[in-house]
């Protein structure tokens, strides 16, 4: 197993958002996790992201626990975050947006480097190959020197991913990277994770779209109440009358 969660529990004001949660995702996999509105996904991927503590239970990543380290050392151990509506920073180019993806990996902060002190001009020149490397997985090379901003909202979420990818990753987390897209953009996004799951990275998204993660994920666990309903493959989950009514439950 690459990541382990056990016995995961958060509550703001006395309320679980998350309770006892255990996730154990195998190394290759693409792992979907849904639920209706307020089931505690964005918690739960908080949690294992670093921008969240648990009141209780442990994460671990690759045999190593990491619940108690800030989100930059997760990220600097192989963890990259796809963050829920992130945007892009306009007014750069689509390379300088990757680019601050690579820092994650070196020491250098992104200050430095794009202050162009003269001993982080190596490191800057590894990082602008590894960008454009990670651009090229992502299909947007021939983007990279345009204004981010001036993309398409489907192009910037695959800068977004573009970018986690350039801290060469081998968990990426994703907080619904398909929302607000439309549906051909959906199937564009769907593609490159499934191509990046080719590649071997495990991945762990995070979505409310179910008929979005049933075609992609090898298995999907559902949350209902910020506990764990039901767990098992797409087909599996779709014939669940838990999930079923969980689903019919938040939209009644
Ligand atoms: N920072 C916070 N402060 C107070 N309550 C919070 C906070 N974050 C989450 N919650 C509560 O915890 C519960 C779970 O929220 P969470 O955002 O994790 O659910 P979700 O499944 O991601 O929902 P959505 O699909 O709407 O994004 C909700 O009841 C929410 O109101």
């Amino acid at each position: 197993m690459i990541l382990r969660a056990n016995g995961l529990r958060r509550s703001f004001d006395g309320v679980f958002a998350v309770r006892d949660v255990d996730l154990d995702v195998a190394h290759g996999e693409l792992r979907a996790v849904i639920g209706p509105n307020g089931a505690g996904k964005s918690t739960l991927f908080a949690l294992i992201g670093g921008q969240l503590r648990a009141d209780a239970g442990t994460v671990t990543y690759d045999g190593t626990r990491i619940d108690r380290l800030p989100p930059h050392r997760r990220a600097a151990a192989g963890i990259a975050v796809v963050f829920q509506g992130a945007r892009v920073f306009t007014g750069m180019t689509v390379l300088e947006n990757v680019m601050v993806g690579a820092h994650a990996g070196t020491r250098t902060g992104f200050g430095a480097a794009i202050a162009r002190l003269p001993r982080h001009r190596r490191e800057e020149r590894e990082i602008r190959d590894r960008a454009r490397e990670s651009l090229a997985r992502a299909g947007l090379e021939d983007w990279a020197d345009r204004d981010a901003g001036a993309l398409p909202l489907g192009q910037q979420r695959v800068v977004q991913v573009a970018r986690a990818l350039c801290g060469r990753p081998r968990l990426l987390l994703l907080d619904e990277p398909a929302s607000g897209l439309r549906a051909g953009e959906r199937a564009r996004l769907a593609d490159l994770l499934g191509e990046l799951r080719g590649e071997g990275i495990t991945m762990l998204l995070v979505e409310h779209d179910v008929a979005f993660v049933t075609r992609l994920a090898d298995r999907v666990t559902v949350l209902d109440l910020g506990q764990v309903i039901a767990e098992g493959t797409p087909a599996q989950i779709r014939a669940d009358d838990r999930v079923v009514a969980a689903y019919l439950g938040a939209t009644a």
